[in-house]
């Protein structure tokens, strides 16, 4: 299972992954010219992909999401996101599908997708477990305020986990966000800092040589190296040592 971060971050994420000729596409995050334009260089063809899966329909996950409509690909949210106007509801209506916690969604009998609930401001967000070939599991979680138990047994098994570590918690604090949105971004509703992503790994990491992709890191209140360390650290308590025992990337 190839998967690559096409894109992340505030200023939009797109997420590829493919298992021998399937591709599916988590968050259509930045213009739909630009994603194509990405997929292309980044050697996915647009027309191989069989399924979208949104986790919410804020605008740095959805906003091209008109590449279903050129390309006729179903998509997949819950039901909360598909209410959502701007984005969603441009999909054409035989494209929709409505998807559920309980849901094991086949594609092509490649990829078996299913979503787990997350915190985040918006209707009904999901993260997705995507089991690919050769027994590859794969965990995504983006925006979400914290990560609960649940979050974890659905988590748990995987062998690459894509995992949001948004803002060094003192940066945040002392930054120059305006103090509404410092308290938006650090709230249960929020995004994850780098302590609460490392504590969810310290939970989730057995020390089988997974593969830890640290994403949607803020400019502002983060840098590769905090997150990174804060990581590090947490795993080095639990008796892990990078390389021999995980592995760790940062795509902001
Ligand atoms: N001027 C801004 C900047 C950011 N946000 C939102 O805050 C969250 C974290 O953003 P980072 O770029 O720091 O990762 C994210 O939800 C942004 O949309 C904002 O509302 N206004």
């Amino acid at each position: 299972m190839e998967v690559k971060i096409i894109a992340g971050g505030s200023g939009g994420n797109v997420i590829a992954v493919r298992s021998n000729d399937t591709i599916i596409i988590i968050e259509c995050g930045l213009p739909k010219t630009k994603i194509e334009n990405l997929l292309i260089q980044n050697g996915f063809n647009p027309t191989d992909i069989q399924a979208i899966f949104i986790t919410h329909p804020h605008q740095d996950h959805v906003q091209g999401i008109g590449l279903a409509n050129k390309y006729r690909i179903p998509v997949y949210a819950s039901e909360g996101t598909w209410k959502n106007e701007k984005y969603m509801q441009t999909v054409e209506e035989d494209l929709r599908n409505v998807a559920t916690v309980a849901d094991e969604i086949n594609i092509e009998n490649e990829f078996f997708i299913t979503p787990f609930s997350t915190h985040h401001n918006d209707f009904d967000p999901f993260g997705f477990v995507v089991i690919g070939d050769k027994g590859n599991r794969l965990s995504i979680c983006l925006d979400s305020g914290i990560v609960d138990q649940t979050m974890i047994e659905a988590m748990a098994g995987s062998n690459i986990f894509i995992i949001e570590a948004n803002h060094d918690l003192d940066l945040l604090i002392n930054g120059e966000y305006h103090e509404q949105l410092k308290a938006r971004i650090s709230s249960d509703l929020g995004h994850l800092s780098n302590e609460q992503t490392a504590e969810a790994l310290a939970q989730l990491i057995v020390g089988k040589g997974e593969r830890i992709i640290l994403t949607h890191l803020s400019k502002q209140n983060n840098t590769p190296e905090l997150a990174e360390k804060a990581v590090e650290d947490a795993l080095e308590a639990k008796g892990f040592e990078r390389v021999f025992d995980y592995q760790l990337e940062v795509i902001r």
